[in-house]
């Protein structure tokens, strides 16, 4: 122990990290152990709160997220203490973390939820943006409002929103695959996003009031202590709500997409001038892809693997995420996954005694429902920590737990380009192989509604657009009944299928 500090505190139950996943499981703990002190040892001045909760269905959840100073989850939760510091150190053969402060605390029970960081296509070039929390996205802000052009790597859930979001700057969207979206839609789903997109944005020249809203105040609380990089807590839902993301060019919305490419070079100013290589203008319209040589000085450029080379003020790698574990596989033999998560089983405990993680950080490594599969997303943060807080409790005492029933159906609530999306248990046909049946239902610019079908079960379902069919499906999904017989009625829209079935 560091000299001048206090000794370490005696055994309890110590949860590290603020985020939802942490604060869930740190709420849950408090609530089973009213007369036990509760730690919640997060590196960011602010938690995540879960407000709003509403169960939509028997898996289905929506929910806000808030990021509350730590002392009001202190207030709500007397004996839940945090600490705001980073955790440098675990020494699991002694049960004790060490922190940033020079502190030491015994633990009992420990539950890891220091979340993941951005997978950046380079690290540490000054023009490469990643955004994981309310800082990344403040810096993202404040880089866009100087930017006349800038490039997006990514096909996931933060190029999808960021595409839509952003006004008044060229967006040249760089995506491996040969449609938008890939982590969440297939190519159906992405052409009936695409005409919106197109549709939208070109009669984007027309004022497009928006209201501006600074998380400035937040920012001030939210600065994050010491060397703490990529350790402030996830955004939420609606990260991209509290931002103004206005670029320089005045009601000028273009996204250019460059498709079945990767970043193959980025070349800073003097390199790129120095490589005689020249770089495209931005293309006039998603038809006339003419293009020339840009005559204009970029601060950096990049090569795409197709060959073209485009200037830009700075690129956003959106491009997955990469599980936290840093400060506690030294010294420690975990069982990690391949995605990099600490493995947990069916009780979200890890390979070490007394070790359970939830959230981001970890990788589900139980033998999973047919119809469910792990995404780092809020809801599944929320369940984890939530069911892991119950196997903690369960354990000190001795007891078991069952698999908690969230983890029976893959189920996500969220928005994209202005449509509600949900998204069911295997809404991909992920690990279905090409023995499935997909019914698809398309009103364009109102709904997209995609079955996945298996020997006549429903294994997923993407629904987009205000459809009502969530439930249903949720249940056809659930109790595996035989559909066979419905056929194409399944989504004939003359047909309220909610009658057949409820
Ligand atoms: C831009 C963006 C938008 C998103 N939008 C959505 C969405 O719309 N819907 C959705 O479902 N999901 C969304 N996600 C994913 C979602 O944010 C995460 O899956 C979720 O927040 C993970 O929660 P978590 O508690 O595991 O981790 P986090 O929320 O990342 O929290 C990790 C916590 O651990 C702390 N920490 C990290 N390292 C240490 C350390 N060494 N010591 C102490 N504390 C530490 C951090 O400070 C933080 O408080 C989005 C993610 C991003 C980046
Ligand atoms: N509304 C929602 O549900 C949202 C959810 N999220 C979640 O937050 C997390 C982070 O989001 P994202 O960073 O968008 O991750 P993501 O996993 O959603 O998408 C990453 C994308 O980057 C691509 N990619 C990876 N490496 C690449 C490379 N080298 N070059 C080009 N493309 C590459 C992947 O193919 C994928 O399309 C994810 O878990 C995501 O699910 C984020 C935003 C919104």
């Amino acid at each position: 122990m560091e000299a001048g500090h206090p000794p370490p505190t005696a055994g309890q139950f110590v949860v590290v990290g603020g985020g939802i996943a942490g604060v869930t499981c740190a709420e849950q703990l408090a609530i089973h152990f009213p007369s036990e002190d509760i730690l919640l040892i997060t590196a960011s001045p602010v938690i995540k709160a879960v407000t709003n909760f509403k169960q939509v269905s028997k898996v289905l959840e929506e929910f806000d997220v808030e990021e509350q100073p730590s002392t009001l989850l202190e207030n709500r939760f007397p004996n839940i203490k945090v600490i705001e510091s980073g955790v440098k150190q675990l020494k699991s053969e002694e049960h004790c973390v060490l922190t940033e402060d020079g502190n030491q605390h015994l633990y009992k029970k420990l539950c890891l939820c220091a979340g993941a960081k951005p997978k950046l296509i380079r690290e540490g070039n000054p023009y490469v943006l990643g955004i994981r929390d309310t800082d990344s996205a403040q810096e993202f802000q404040k880089q866009l409002t100087k930017a006349k052009r800038i490039m997006i790597i990514g096909n996931g859930g933060i190029a999808l929103e960021l595409v839509y979001e952003i006004e008044g700057c060229e967006v040249i969207w760089v995506i491996k695959d040969t449609a938008i979206g890939n982590t969440f839609f297939d190519a159906g789903a992405a052409e009936f996003l695409t005409s919106k997109l197109i549709a939208e944005k070109s009669e984007a020249k027309i004022a497009q009031k928006r209201t501006r809203y600074t998380t400035e105040g937040r920012k001030k609380e939210a600065q994050t202590k010491g060397n703490a990089g990529n350790i402030g807590s996830a955004l939420g839902p609606d990260w991209h709500e509290g931002l103004n993301l206005k670029g320089t060019k005045e009601f000028s919305h273009k996204i250019h997409i460059e498709t079945m490419c990767e970043v193959k070079k980025i070349y800073l100013q003097e390199e790129f001038r120095i490589s005689k290589k020249k770089s495209l203008t931005f293309p006039r319209d998603h038809h006339n892809q003419s293009v020339t040589t840009d005559k204009e000085i970029w601060p950096v450029y990049v090569e795409l693997t197709n060959g073209k080379i485009y200037g830009c003020n700075f690129i956003v790698s959106a491009t997955g995420v990469t599980p936290n574990t840093g400060p506690f596989l030294c010294g420690n033999n975990f069982d990690v996954g391949e995605d990099g998560g600490l493995k947990v089983n069916d009780h979200m405990h890890t390979s070490l005694p007394d070790i359970y993680a939830a959230g981001d950080i970890c990788t589900a490594s139980w033998e999973p429902s047919p119809v469910w599969q792990q995404m780092r997303l809020w809801t599944q943060a929320r369940q984890m920590g939530w069911y892991a807080a119950k196997c903690m409790a369960a354990a000190s005492v001795g007891e078991s737990v069952d698999m908690d029933f969230s983890f029976e159906l893959f189920a996500h609530v969220t928005k994209f380009f202005n449509y509600k999306v949900v998204l069911l248990g295997k809404y991909n046909a992920q690990g279905l192989g090409s023995d499935h049946e997909l019914i698809l239902r398309c009103t364009k610019g109102q709904e997209y509604i995609k079955a996945v079908l298996q020997n006549g079960r429903m294994m997923g379902a993407v629904l987009i657009g205000e459809t009502d069919l969530e439930e249903t499906f949720e249940n056809l999904i659930l109790n595996q009944m035989n559909l066979s017989a419905y056929g194409e009625d399944l989504l004939d829209p003359n047909i309220d299928i909610e009658d057949y079935f409820d």
